[in-house]
């Protein structure tokens, strides 16, 4: 089934082009890493798939009404800021009632136990550390329990086990047959957790497939401009990037 189709979308910024002619599907059952320098286009993606910023080409999701596209995919922008003193408990269920249900409903304490939140569920979200408030904002998305999840660098300023909790509890939630769409920096992670990766660059797709398909040392060598090791381990890949390309 799929939950996502972009057909040759293009966003263009004053003169230039952003993202152009991009066209891709996402699945069910997909945790898709998407990865690319600075700049390269991955906020853009998102947002427009979203329906958030003007855009040429179409989107499914776009296409439908506030309400369908709350139904179909949660939404967890870079870097947003808790503002209010409202509690963690609270600030989960916004999630489901996202969706018109309860403030109670199943998907809140999953989100919260996914996050591993239970500690924090009685405080003021916003006096929670960054990283701590990062969880609590993950945990809002996965409450509203869609199909379909975006989310713009989600991992940054966590520490690596929550980091790793999170990446696997996108990879869960691909398991159940929902969708992750995740843009990341961490490229080790995006290797060991994502089913699938997708590679911007300069606005067009570089390469779109599995880790061991895309991190191709010539790839990651021409994209990203760095070398990288990899080994296969008894706890899965490694990947690391290493060192600048010379110029
Ligand atoms: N209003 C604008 N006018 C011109 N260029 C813009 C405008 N807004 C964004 N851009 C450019 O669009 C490009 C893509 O930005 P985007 O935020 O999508 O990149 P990104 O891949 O998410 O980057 P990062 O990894 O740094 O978060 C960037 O080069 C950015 O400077």
């Amino acid at each position: 089934m799929t939950l996502l189709r972009l057909d040759h979308l293009t966003v263009r910024r004053g003169p230039c082009a952003v993202l152009s002619g991009i066209s891709l599907s996402i699945g069910a059952g997909e945790c898709v890493g998407l990865i690319g320098p600075n700049g390269a286009g991955k906020t853009t993606l998102m947002r427009a798939a979203l329906g958030l910023m003007p855009m040429e080409g179409a989107s499914s999701l776009a296409a439908l009404s506030a309400t369908a596209r709350a139904a179909q995919a949660a939404w967890l922008p870079q870097s947003p800021e808790i503002a209010w003193p409202v509690t963690v408990r609270h600030l989960v269920s916004l999630g489901a009632m996202a969706r018109g249900r309860p403030a109670d409903h199943p998907s809140v304490q999953r989100a919260t136990d996914r996050m591993d939140l239970a500690a924090f569920c009685d405080r003021a979200a916003n006096g929670l550390s960054g990283g701590e408030q990062a969880r609590v904002l993950i945990a809002r998305a996965m409450a509203q329990d869609t199909p379909l999840l975006l989310a713009d660098e989600p991992i940054a300023g966590l520490d690596p086990a929550q980091q790793i909790r999170t990446m696997r509890a996108f990879r869960d939630l691909a398991a159940e047959g929902r969708s992750v769409l995740v843009s990341l920096h961490d490229l080790g992670l995006a290797a060991r957790h994502c089913t699938r990766i997708i590679v911007l660059h300069a606005g067009g797709l570089a390469a779109d497939g599995s880790p061991a398909e895309v991190l191709t040392d010539e790839l990651i060598a021409g994209v990203f401009g760095v070398t990288s090791y990899r080994a296969e381990t008894a706890m899965g890949a490694v990947f690391q990037p290493m060192d600048t390309v010379a110029p």
